[in-house]
């Protein structure tokens, strides 16, 4: 079991690795609730069961805490070229509501003809071995353990190992992967009639342990120009790899269509992509949609990449959507961070709870939107047809019918032609013979098993599949790069208890730093590189702009490397402000009436955090039996004194939100003053709050206390209570 309060330990881990069996094979969806479900004191429609452990959307406290789970699945990718240091971020988006872990593999696997071993270092993706996928399985069964959710685990079938890869997750407990022959010919230059060959031997092997199967038509809108061009052919391919799918031997409830929605702002994106995802829905009804934001148009700025997220989420509850994938927000500027793994999760869970019933409200107007969807799906019928005129998918693939940027039957030429008989691996499908006979189970097309011979695998005492310890593991190929190198590096420094900040890897040292400069963007680019160097930080990258005025200014991020180790057993914690028990606190003021006013102080209209510190809704000090006076937003000084003599109150709870030319100092101090000059102050308690505000920069104002943010009425009411005990005494 793992222990929320320790990070997960890569050595256990990585412990008997060659003994270890996956739980279960296959594929798991959320436990639905029904309808009107209620999680806390709200109804839902569209959720899944409770976490056991879990990290709720920031707002969360408002509401008793409660972090309800979307009845869609949430996928967080995450590949950052080293799985140990995944693993941990694997865990953080477990936390906040990702059950589905989808690693991308390292550059040019899909070139490899065989399987690799070990764990070398990857680029921008994850070496998928044997190893890899057992050492992440097995932590991931922990993590399940401890947020109290099955999580899918998921990589990649394709490449000219794809046959071999499918029997290795098959083998492994892989949970889900990407198969679609169309991707290894299209974008890998793979050839054709190899790769098809491969995905039927692939798709049936994923079929025998339910594994989940997303197709590669998004990366079409990826390749595209002009991504809503390619609409129609989007639905030709899922078609092409459903069928080719089902006639593998797939089930549909295992087929996930990956859909993307082709176009974003500033094009009116949703004339364009509603039509579009309820075309696709209405075709491969019966079928599963895995939603995905568009990654063609995710460029350096992570709001942009968030809003175009939380749009494609919209479209998700608008149609439907049985996995909601999430690119990170920064996948358009560096293989992706810790942080932005998770918030991309967390805007997929915010959207889709946010979104909860909707269509008991919101429903497509059918009139408007038929006829676009109408349309839709007779270009693509009529670019079915044309293949099959021109002599079926071979040859319109070398005639470039595929990613041709031409909105169909418009072409215009572009498209991305391959060779029946060319590219990688060509001529390399040798045809069966008919006496063909292979002694292993789940294997594709004719098999001529001996009479009397139940499974083809009882010949030869069980295969891999039916006789896991005849898998042969094999611990590391390379000395120099593999994870025990790796984490020698980091024993040191967990031996030292020292630790840098990280944004990928453990302790790797980068930080993100935000500025804005009055200034046009290339000085302000220069203007903050120059800045890291006076701080001395290493190597400056500017890693995004944006041009808030041509001349006026320019907002600039930059990460860079510090040059420094943090020792952790010198970190000094501030103290936490202790709080009485509350039987005590109602004990006192039962016993000894305490009346207090209240009010925002100086020229500042800001009254939430005050009132909350005040009402017994949020726990304020009206819950302990504390009256008070509020005299509101904008109180001069001199009226909290007065009003405090008027109705001898104890305390004055003075909010200060604005700090501008330190405003709230010289509101401290005048508090403190009148309260002399009107002879009250020995006996009368003056304590601020805000934002900025701290006990220390209080009492050397005057005052007699300072709460700052994240403040509750209990630390308040302590405080009144802890003094007038004081007083007594
Ligand atoms: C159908 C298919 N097969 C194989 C691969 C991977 O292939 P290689 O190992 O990179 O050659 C891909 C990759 N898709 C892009 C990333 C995932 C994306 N963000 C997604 O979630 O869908 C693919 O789409």
């Amino acid at each position: 079991m793992l222990d929320p309060k320790k990070q997960i330990d890569i050595d256990e881990i990585l412990k008997d690795l060659d003994k270890y069996r996956p739980k279960r094979k296959g594929w798991t969806w959320r436990k639905h609730l029904p309808d009107g479900s209620k999680i806390g004191e709200y109804e839902y429609y569209q959720v899944s069961e409770n976490l056991k452990n879990s990290i709720p959307l920031p707002a969360a406290h408002y509401f008793g805490n409660i972090d309800p789970q979307p009845d869609v699945i949430i996928t967080s990718e995450i590949a950052s070229g080293r799985f140990e240091d995944d693993i941990r971020r694997m865990r953080m988006a477990a936390w906040h509501g990702a059950d589905h872990i989808m690693v991308i593999r390292t550059l040019g696997q899909s070139h490899y003809d065989s399987l690799i071993e070990g764990t070398p270092e990857g680029v921008g993706g994850i070496p998928i071995t044997r190893k890899q996928l057992r050492a992440t399985r097995k932590a991931l069964d922990l993590i399940e353990e401890e947020v109290g959710r099955p999580i899918n685990f998921h990589s990649y079938v394709s490449g000219v190992a794809g046959p071999e890869i499918a029997v290795l997750f098959a083998e492994e407990g892989v949970n889900g992967a990407h198969q679609d022959p169309q991707y290894n010919v299209l974008y890998r230059g793979i050839n054709p009639i190899r790769s098809f060959v491969d995905a039927a031997v692939a798709k049936k092997i994923m079929a025998s342990v339910n594994m989940l199967q997303i197709d590669g038509a998004h990366n079409a809108n990826a390749s595209a120009k002009l991504a809503w061009t390619v609409m129609p052919e989007l639905l030709v391919q899922h078609g092409i790899n459903c069928m080719y799918s089902l006639k593998a031997g797939m089930r549909k409830e295992y087929i996930a269509l990956s859909t993307v929605p082709p176009v974003v702002s500033p094009m009116p994106e949703f004339r364009y992509n509603l039509p579009y995802a309820v075309a696709l829905r209405e075709l491969f009804d019966g079928f599963k949609f895995r939603a995905q934001m568009n990654t063609r148009y995710i460029e350096s700025d992570l709001f942009d990449a968030t809003r175009i997220h939380v749009l494609n989420t919209l479209i998700s509850r608008l149609t439907s959507a049985d996995l909601q994938s999430t690119i990170t927000p920064d996948e358009g500027r560096n293989v992706p961070w810790h942080v932005n793994s998770i918030r991309g999760v967390e805007t997929a869970k915010h959207t889709l709870i946010a979104l909860d019933g909707m269509k008991k409200y919101v429903k497509i107007d059918e009139k408007e939107i038929r006829t676009k969807v109408r349309e839709l799906k007779m270009r693509a019928i009529l670019m079915l047809e044309e293949i099959l005129e021109m002599g079926g998918y071979f040859e319109a693939l070398e005639a470039g019918m595929f990613v041709d940027n031409g909105y169909y039957p418009e072409r215009i030429g572009d498209g991305i032609a391959r060779k029946k008989d060319g590219e990688i691996a060509a001529n390399t499908v040798v045809p069966r013979d008919k006496d063909y006979m292979a002694p292993v189970c789940e294997h594709f097309g004719y098999n001529n098993l001996p009479e009397g011979v139940e499974k083809p695998c009882d010949l030869i005492g069980g295969c891999t599949f039916h006789n896991p310890d005849k898998i042969q593991f094999i611990d590391e190929l390379d000395e120099t790069d593999n994870v025990k190198i790796r984490l020698e590096k980091i024993r040191d420094m967990k031996k030292r208890n020292v630790i840098k900040p990280e944004v990928e890897w453990f302790s790797d040292g980068w930080i993100q730093l935000d500025m804005t400069f009055a200034l046009p963007e290339e000085l302000a680019e220069a203007a903050a590189i120059t800045m890291c160097e006076k701080l001395g930080l290493e190597e400056p990258t500017i890693i995004h702009k944006s041009v808030l005025h041509p001349a006026e200014g320019t907002y600039i991020e930059v990460k860079a490397k510090v040059p420094f180790e943090i020792e952790v057993d010198k970190l000094v914690i501030p103290k936490k402000p202790e709080t009485l028990p509350e039987e005590e606190i109602f004990e006192f003021v039962k016993n000894n009436p305490i009346h207090v006013v209240a009010g925002t102080v100086g020229n500042d209209e800001h009254s939430v955090g005050l009132r909350e510190i005040l009402d017994i809704k949020h726990g304020g000090i009206e819950k302990y039996g504390i009256k008070y006076t509020y005299l509101g937003t904008s109180v001069p000084p001199e009226k909290l004194i007065d009003a405090a003599i008027e109705t001898g109150a104890k305390a004055i709870l003075a909010s200060m939100i604005i700090t501008h030319n330190d405003v709230h100092i010289q509101n401290m101090k005048k508090l403190h003053e009148l309260a002399v000059e009107k002879g009250i102050r020995d006996k009368i308690l003056i304590i601020a709050g805000g934002t900025q505000i701290n006990n220390d920069l209080a009492v050397e104002n005057g005052l007699d206390a300072g709460f700052g943010r994240g403040t509750k009425g209990i630390h308040v009411a302590s405080f009144i209570v802890k003094k007038l005990k004081q007083q007594e005494k």
